[in-house]
């Protein structure tokens, strides 16, 4: 669903050059559930950004579905960690939602439908008349992400969504997303700063390395399907793979601070 082929990008201006991805390969196949992690400012969000459209890369492709992308992707959402910023504060939870549905040109019955169907999921069937500055941080995220699966897309990515949120409220996020994802069968790239979090969603776990970034690692996350927060992260094999990634993601540390 998603292949990304020898992706690299480099930033220029100001009379400074910065190479933040230098040679990035990796598929997601259709249906998976894949998350990104690797140290602070490895190019995680440039990478999200180059896939989504947002950003041309400097070299490499990038292919959704069979298609090159050269812009955003028809059949792809992306949810932010910036609830705050994505949200558009004047409009009401149901027309935020109900925003890119009309510019997919949906007829009104059913932009109706959806709206109501992904605030439902996400558990705010009630909050569809409040403006996004009355509810709670995590609220609003959960208003970012019914959007983005009101849209129905065939690939959603997520930026470190739950960072700004307390630690109760993403425990639910997190079992939010997977329950979605269990449900929905949508492609899923989810770039977190969480070592816990990436092992509890995953089916799978990319650990980068530090910037000028590559694939460190391509870890497959042998869990079972069905998890918990209490005896999924409490499993001797949970344990087993934090440690491996965290080792790993220090690993590429020390081999910044070597070089
Ligand atoms: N617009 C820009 N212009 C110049 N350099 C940039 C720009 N955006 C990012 N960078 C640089 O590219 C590198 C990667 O940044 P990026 O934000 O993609 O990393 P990240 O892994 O998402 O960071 P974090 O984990 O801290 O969120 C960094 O060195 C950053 O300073």
């Amino acid at each position: 669903m998603l292949d990304v082929k020898g992706l690299k990008k480099t930033y220029t201006g100001d009379g400074r050059t910065v190479e933040a991805v230098r040679d990035l390969t990796f598929t997601v196949a259709d249906g998976d559930l894949t998350c990104l992690v690797g140290p602070s400012g490895c190019g995680k969000t440039t990478l999200l950004k180059c896939i989504a459209g947002l950003l041309p890369p400097s070299g490499g492709t990038v292919t959704v579905d069979g298609t090159p992308v050269t812009g955003p992707p028809p059949g792809m959402a992306v949810v932010f960690q910036e609830y705050g910023r994505s949200l558009f504060p004047w409009m009401r939870v149901a027309a935020n939602v109900e925003l890119p549905l009309r510019q997919k040109g949906l007829p009104r019955e059913r932009r109706r439908e959806l709206v109501a169907e992904s605030l439902a999921a996400v558990g705010l069937a009630d909050a569809h008349g409040a403006y996004p500055w009355q509810l709670s941080g995590g609220m609003q995220q959960r208003v970012a992400i019914a959007r983005a699966i009101a849209y129905e897309p065939r690939v959603l990515l997520m930026d470190e969504p739950f960072a700004a949120v307390d630690a109760q409220t993403r425990a639910d996020l997190e079992d939010l997303i997977r329950g979605l994802w269990q449900r929905l069968g949508v492609t899923v790239l989810f770039v977190t700063h969480d070592i816990d979090e990436a092992v509890y969603l995953g089916q799978r776990v990319l650990i980068l390395s530090a910037s000028p970034t590559v694939v460190r690692e391509d870890l497959p996350i042998d869990l079972p399907a069905e998890r918990d927060q209490l005896h999924t992260r409490a499993a001797p094999r949970f344990t087993e793979l934090r440690t491996h990634v965290y080792e790993q993601i220090q690993a590429a540390k020390r081999s910044i601070a070597a070089s």
